[in-house]
Order: C-alpha cells, then sequence, then structure tokens
C-alpha cells in the first residue's frame, strides 16, 4: 500500500519541527491531547472512546521515537480506560498526564501518581446540584464527577448549547473562586479544579525530564492552549516543535486554530497524520 504523504505545515517553525522530528525521530516526543484529538467528540463523555486507529498508530511510532505521551483534562486512568491504552505491547512507555498534570500514569509501572483530592473540589461537588438550579441552568446541563481533582459541568446536550454555556460562565467562576479553584473552560464544557497546573506546565517538564530533542502537540480545545504556549516559548529556546490542532466540523476554537502549524481533521486526520509520519520514518532516510 502507497503511503500517505505528510501534510505541509503552513509556518516556517512547524516545518522545522517536522524537519526535526523526521531527521531524529528517536529524540522526538509525540504528545496529544485525548478528547477531540484521539477521541472524536460525541455527546456524552462517558461514551468517549479513542479513534479505532488511534492506538495502532501510536503503537507504530512509539519504538522510533524517544516517548508518546497523553495529555488530558481527564482523571489519567479515565483516559487509559476510554483510550485502551493498558497492556499494549508497543506502547509500554506511555505516560499519561491526566487532570491538566496533576496526575500521571506509567504504562510500564502501571502506576498512578496524583496529588490527592483538593477540599473546594469535594466541596463543590456536593453544592453544585443546588447550585445549578438556582441559577437558571438549562435543561440537559450534565454535571461530569470526576474524583476529588475536579467537576465539570456540560451543557453540549442542552437545547442551545452556546447559550446555557454563557448564562453558567459568571456564576460558576464566582463559585470556583469562592472555594479556591479556578474555571477551565472548553467546548461546551467548564470545569472547576485547582489551580497551580496546566498542560503547558505539565508539557514542559515532561520534555525536560526525557531530554527532548523536539515535540510534535496535537490538541482541539482552549485547554490545549497551555500546551502551544509552552511549545511557543520552548521553540525560542531552540527545540523545534510542531503544532497540530485537530479540528471538528464545529465548535472548534478559532484561538486554537490560529496557533497551530498544522490543522487537521479532527481524531481521523490525527490518525492518518501519525501514520503518515510513522510510514516516513520506518521507510528511513532514503525515502523518495
Ligand atoms: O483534555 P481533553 O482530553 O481534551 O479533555 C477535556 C474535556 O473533555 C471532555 O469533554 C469534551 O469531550 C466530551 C466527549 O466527546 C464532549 O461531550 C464535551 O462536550 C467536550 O467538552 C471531558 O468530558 C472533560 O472532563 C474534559 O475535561
Amino acid at each position: 500500500m502507497a503511503s500517505a504523504e505528510i501534510p505541509t505545515p503552513t509556518t516556517p517553525e512547524g516545518k522545522e519541527g517536522l524537519a526535526a522530528l523526521l531527521a531524529q525521530p528517536h529524540r522526538a516526543v509525540v504528545a496529544l491531547d485525548f478528547d477531540g484529538t484521539l477521541a472524536p467528540i460525541v455527546a456524552d463523555p462517558e461514551q468517549a472512546r479513542a479513534h479505532p486507529g488511534a492506538v495502532p498508530a501510536l503503537a507504530r511510532l512509539a519504538p522510533h521515537v524517544a516517548a508518546v505521551a497523553v495529555v488530558t483534562g481527564r482523571p489519567a486512568g479515565v483516559a487509559v480506560r476510554y483510550g485502551g491504552f493498558a497492556g499494549v505491547a508497543a506502547l509500554d512507555h506511555l505516560v499519561v498526564l491526566g487532570h491538566y498534570g496533576a496526575e500521571r500514569w506509567d504504562a510500564h509501572t502501571a502506576e498512578m501518581h496524583n496529588a490527592g483530592a483538593h477540599p473546594g473540589v469535594t466541596a463543590v461537588r456536593a453544592e453544585l446540584p443546588g447550585f445549578l438550579d438556582r441559577n437558571g441552568a438549562w435543561q440537559g446541563t450534565w454535571i461530569e464527577d470526576k474524583g476529588g481533582r475536579a467537576v465539570a459541568v456540560h451543557t453540549r446536550r442542552t437545547e442551545d448549547p452556546d447559550a446555557a454555556f454563557e448564562a453558567l460562565r459568571t456564576p460558576l467562576s464566582e463559585l470556583a473562586a469562592h472555594h479556591g479553584l479556578m474555571v477551565e473552560p472548553g467546548r461546551y464544557v467548564l470545569e472547576l479544579r485547582p489551580p497551580g497546573v496546566d498542560k503547558g506546565v505539565a508539557l514542559a517538564a515532561y520534555l525536560r525530564e526525557v531530554d527532548a530533542g523536539c515535540v510534535l502537540y496535537g490538541g482541539d480545545d482552549l485547554g490545549d492552549l497551555a500546551a502551544f504556549a509552552a511549545v511557543h516559548e520552548l521553540r525560542k529556546e531552540g527545540l523545534p516543535g510542531l503544532l497540530v490542532a485537530s479540528a471538528g466540523a464545529t465548535d472548534s476554537p478559532e484561538e486554537l486554530i490560529s496557533q497551530a502549524d498544522l490543522v487537521v481533521p479532527g481524531p481521523a486526520g490525527v490518525v492518518a497524520l501519525l501514520d503518515a509520519i510513522a510510514d516516513a520514518i520506518t521507510a528511513g532516510p532514503d525515502r523518495p
């Protein structure tokens, strides 16, 4: 079967990042967000699963690169389960940085490290159902209990997800501040979580840990902007990087798309990109 072409990044920095990845794959970190990037967006967050091609594509790449990481707002264990990442031989060194970096799962030890429950989250979990009723949340608004480190309020399943989202933004910000939390906005979701860590902090620390020579980061949502910003900063320090936006047909944030070096059509596009990179790496330097 003929290899697919790698799409050309639209920026000089992105072209440099891709060239570095192909020239020295063994020094590259491939880091990807989960929902909207590896897993198609679905109405019910509990039904989200990795695209069928995601694990095979990551497994093809993993033996040739320094590291593969999933950087997600999900609890790490949920991403591992919904992604089908455990027990895959080629992904035996996969790292999942969950809860925006507050939690970490390492495939080679199957160990989970996290910062434990936050008292503000515990309080908000108890208060939230009544709070939403009192603040006129639209019918269909849904609370995702993410354990002791975050709680998320989804509006995708309301009649008007944008209006329902906007109506809750200020009240939830006030509730979060009252409990020492912050609001992380996303695609029809307002997540209340402790401050102090984000995907940029988590990604930069991980790149340092593995002494990365270059990075590919792919994301789809506002929570990925911090990782994009970290890569922008690292590029100034000389670390080549390629920023990929996974853009769906609707509700993809323009802010993220405008900062990407390459925009691909959702998780299917991410999988095609990973496969094309794996093809190029395995074909070696003599590839046509
Ligand atoms: O960092 P991520 O891996 O992208 O996680 C961010 C949030 O994603 C999830 O919500 C999003 O995906 C849902 C399932 O497709 C969708 O229904 C929802 O509208 C999206 O916002 C997840 O439920 C959150 O907990 C994550 O924080």
